[in-house]
């Protein structure tokens, strides 16, 4: 029997370059199959990410008290220390729009020795995401056709924000399975960008529930689709699951930078989205973003080993009632945000 293959095949979009149409068509493809692709010629240079990479390690070596000290009962909540995600994930949040301000806060609180390079760096790559993020964005509205973009990349895009997550990964020692490093879970960004280093790990779910391998690609950087253009773009794009598994006992570390729709945002597809190629039915009710956020935030079944509920459940439109019930769950189960 043959063996099925496991690894997905991404386009890969040459972020630097004025658009083809078979790109295009590729591209929303992709975004409708698996809600993954690549970019390449980003213009973030090896350097940003081995410096990047040298401080976050230096970073993750301080001791767990230290660390702590940045929550995650702290006010400011940016580490989210090992046994929340999962037992072998701790990350450091990085706030937009002033990433300066946001790392040298965390700096200054960790490190005994006061330097700027850390957040300066965190400043450079804050910028770099942000203005990679604008450009993608567009090009996905670009390849719904129809002019979306001219028509709703400023009015819709332009108050979107981002922030950055730097994730470690330590499996224990002795690995003799593979082990899951981040469990099952959609994004909830409009898109998120993903640094991962060369150990590989992070999986997509297909439509048929199966895991694949997106393996790292020298000068790439991944991209996907998160809930809130999943519902803006009425599926068009699909927000899917992934995660992440360590299947080597050695340490991996991920960027992940999430580009948002403002908290007071009003998501709702214009009809021409809902119009477009394929279904004609508006899948989701209008809702507020940050009510999105909070939905996820306080419940349950949103905490990391499982999906849980997702912007269907919240605003679907053909899951009305169990979004009712969600609504009731909500205010009896304890908050533990982290996605
Ligand atoms: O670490 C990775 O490669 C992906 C992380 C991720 O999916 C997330 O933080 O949402
Ligand atoms: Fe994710």
């Amino acid at each position: 029997m043959s063996e099925s293959k496991t690894c997905v095949e991404l386009p890969i979009l040459d972020i630097s370059k004025p658009l083809q149409q078979s790109s295009l068509s590729s591209l929303a493809e992709a975004c409708k199959t698996w809600g993954f692709f690549l970019i390449s010629n980003h213009g973030i240079s090896r350097d940003v990410y081995s410096r990047i990479y040298m401080l976050s390690h230096q970073l993750f070596s301080l001791s767990s008290d230290t660390k702590l000290q940045l929550g995650p009962s702290s006010s400011s909540k940016t580490y989210i220390p090992h046994f929340i995600a999962s037992p072998f994930f701790e990350s450091l949040r990085v706030d937009g729009p002033n990433y300066f301000e946001s790392a040298q806060t965390s700096a200054n609180i960790l490190f005994d020795q006061q330097s700027s390079e850390f957040s300066e760096l965190l400043q450079e790559y804050g910028s770099k995401m942000t203005e990679l993020s604008k450009k993608i964005v567009e090009v996905l509205l670009m390849s719904l056709g129809n002019g979306i973009e001219k028509k709703y990349y400023e009015s819709e895009f332009k108050n979107c924000d981002g922030y950055l997550r730097i994730i470690n990964y330590s499996p224990p020692e002795s690995l003799e399975d593979e082990v899951e490093g981040l469990g099952m879970h959609t994004d909830m960004s409009c898109v998120t960008i993903v640094y991962q280093d060369d150990i590989g790990g992070l999986q997509v779910r297909s439509k048929e529930g199966k895991w694949m391998d997106i393996n790292p690609c020298e000068g790439t950087l991944v991209v996907n689709v998160g809930d809130m253009l999943q519902a803006w773009s009425n599926e068009k794009f699909r927000s899917s699951e992934h995660r992440v598994v360590l299947k080597q006992p050695v340490n991996r570390l991920s960027l992940a930078f999430f580009w948002c729709f403002e908290d007071q945002k009003m998501i709702l597809a214009p009809d021409e989205v809902v119009v477009g190629e394929g279904n004609i039915m508006r899948l989701y009710e209008p809702f507020v973003c940050s009510d999105y956020v909070r939905f996820r935030e306080n419940n349950e079944r949103g905490k990391f080993e499982k999906v849980g509920f997702t912007v269907k459940d919240f605003a679907g439109i053909s899951s009305h009632s169990k979004c009712d019930d969600n609504n009731q769950n909500m205010k009896v189960l304890c908050s533990c945000s982290y996605l």
